[in-house]
């Protein structure tokens, strides 16, 4: 099982090594606006699973969430204890 630190580490692996096909280098590239879209929509999405879904889909949604916030943080140059300062 992926852990969000785990996660973090390997999108910032790929924002260094930049592989053919990676979502995330796509998404890095199309740069914070766009990233900031993908959030906001992935939030809605979250939401809804919530009311009207089940459990795991509901996870499913927030596991997306997660991850586009993570590709922000990239994106923006910061490191989740920039964050943790913040809980
Ligand atoms: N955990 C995720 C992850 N969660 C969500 N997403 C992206 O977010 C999108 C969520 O999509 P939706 O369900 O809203 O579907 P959609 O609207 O059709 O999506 P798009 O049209 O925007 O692609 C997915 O299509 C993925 O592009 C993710 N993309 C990648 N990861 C993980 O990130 C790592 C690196 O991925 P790559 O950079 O692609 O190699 C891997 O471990 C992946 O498992």
């Amino acid at each position: 099982m992926k852990t969000f630190d785990a996660l973090f580490a390997e999108l910032s692996e790929k924002a260094q090594t930049r592989p053919e096909g990676s979502g995330t280098v796509a998404q890095l590239d199309a740069g914070v606006h766009a990233i900031g879209k993908k959030i906001v929509e992935e939030a809605a999405e979250v939401w809804m699973a919530a009311e009207y879904q089940s459990d795991d889909e509901a996870a499913e949604e927030i596991s997306q969430l997660l991850y586009h916030l993570q590709v922000m943080m990239i994106a923006k140059g910061l490191t989740p204890a920039d964050v943790y300062r913040h809980l």
